[in-house]
């Protein structure tokens, strides 16, 4: 049977054995079946959802000139600020305006010689704290506590395909080494039919971590058979989705969902927070063959095949380290910022350029 809902997994179970363990069955069936889920009852801080839910606004209503000053063409880790209207999803210009943020690093690309994708490892472009008092703090604990959730997420997704607790741990690197990444989106409300907030695409990493910060609907994923399912907000809820390098190590055990969002109708903006969790950005995914129990590969088999999808984006795993194809995500999503700090491989995605492309609604 497709899904024609997302499911809602109650992360309290988790904290006794037979609940575990339900927990655990329900997982396995959405990670098989479905790609995306809803996480309610979970432990990061209601205080702190709410007071980064309450920073997005203002961090937008800046004075363009403070926003500018942050702008991501002036970081080859691709951090910082992209007005509206800059960046694309398979060639097609988003509706969205956003702020990059990341783990921060000291860059670790040293020399010339040196892995392109350790030039992603950086610091971040924050606003002057006098103009959004204690958002840097406030923020940073929020992320924390998700950070924290991922990677105990990660086990148990581990559990659930059954490899063990620890089955999955040999993708990440040590926590002093790890860079997640996490954006703060506003997608304006448009008139007309199926505006392109952010076009059909995949996450790439293990899993991604979504705060749903205000009202409006958007998100949609594309189910079994290629229809798109909404995925309204529920307060008190994260919506977690499995990436392209969890069904690249699973061989398409997990599912990684091609999802979408499409600009709010009326007047109110709609804002998200998504926390991408990274896996190691030297992993190379085909340097480890998982072993999964027949009776889990089985319900692969059950699920069937899923329909041809117009979301072929992080196809490189196989030849490519993990940052690698995550560098190549970022050139083809911000065009701009990689004909700046990455002239070479601007110039193998975009031979014409990129000033072709246009507005375009969806179907
Ligand atoms: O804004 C959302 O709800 C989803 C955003 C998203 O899918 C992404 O940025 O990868
Ligand atoms: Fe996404």
């Amino acid at each position: 049977m497709d899904f024609t809902a997302v499911p809602i997994l109650d992360y309290s179970l988790v904290g006794t054995p037979a609940g575990h363990s339900k927990f655990v069955i329900q997982l396995r069936h959405a990670l098989i079946n479905v790609g995306f889920l809803y996480l309610s009852n979970h432990p990061v801080s209601q205080d702190d959802i709410d007071l980064a839910i309450s920073y997005a606004p203002r961090l937008f209503a800046l004075p363009q000139g403070a926003k500018d000053a942050m702008k991501m063409t002036n970081s080859p880790h691709f951090m910082g600020y992209s007005k509206f209207g800059t960046e694309f999803t398979k060639g097609v210009l988003d509706q969205r305006e956003q702020f990059d943020f990341a783990t921060e690093h000291a860059c670790r690309w040293i020399k010339p010689g040196d892995p392109e994708h350790h030039r992603l490892w950086g610091p971040c472009q924050w606003p002057e704290e006098k103009l959004i008092p204690g958002f840097r703090e406030d923020y940073g604990r929020y992320l924390k506590q998700v950070e924290d959730l991922s990677l105990k997420f990660s086990s148990l997704m581990a559990e659930a395909l059954g490899l063990g607790p620890d089955g999955l741990t040999k993708f990440y690197d040590p926590p002093e080494l790890m860079q997640h990444r996490t954006k703060i989106l506003k997608y304006p409300a448009a008139d007309g039919s199926n505006i392109q907030g952010v076009g059909p695409h995949y996450d790439i990493g293990f899993l991604t971590i979504l705060l749903q910060a205000s009202g409006q609907t958007g998100l949609q994923v594309q189910n079994l058979t290629g229809e798109w399912v909404d995925v309204p907000p529920i307060p008190g809820t994260f919506v977690v989705n499995i990436g392209r390098a969890l069904e690249f190590v699973t061989r398409g055990l997990a599912r990684a969902t091609s999802h979408r969002v499409l600009s709010p109708k009326g007047n109110a903006p709609r804002y998200s927070l998504p926390f991408f969790q990274n896996i190691s950005l030297d992993a190379k995914l085909t340097e480890h063959n998982l072993e999964f129990p027949a009776k889990i590969l089985a319900l692969q088999e059950a699920r069937g095949k899923i329909s041809p999808t117009e979301s072929m984006n992080f196809t490189q795993f196989d030849t490519e380290p993990y940052g690698k194809v995550h560098l190549i995500g970022r050139v083809k999503s911000h065009p701009d910022v990689a004909q700046l700090h990455y002239p070479e491989i601007f110039e193998k995605y975009f031979p014409c350029g990129y000033g072709g492309f246009s507005k375009k609604a969806v179907p």
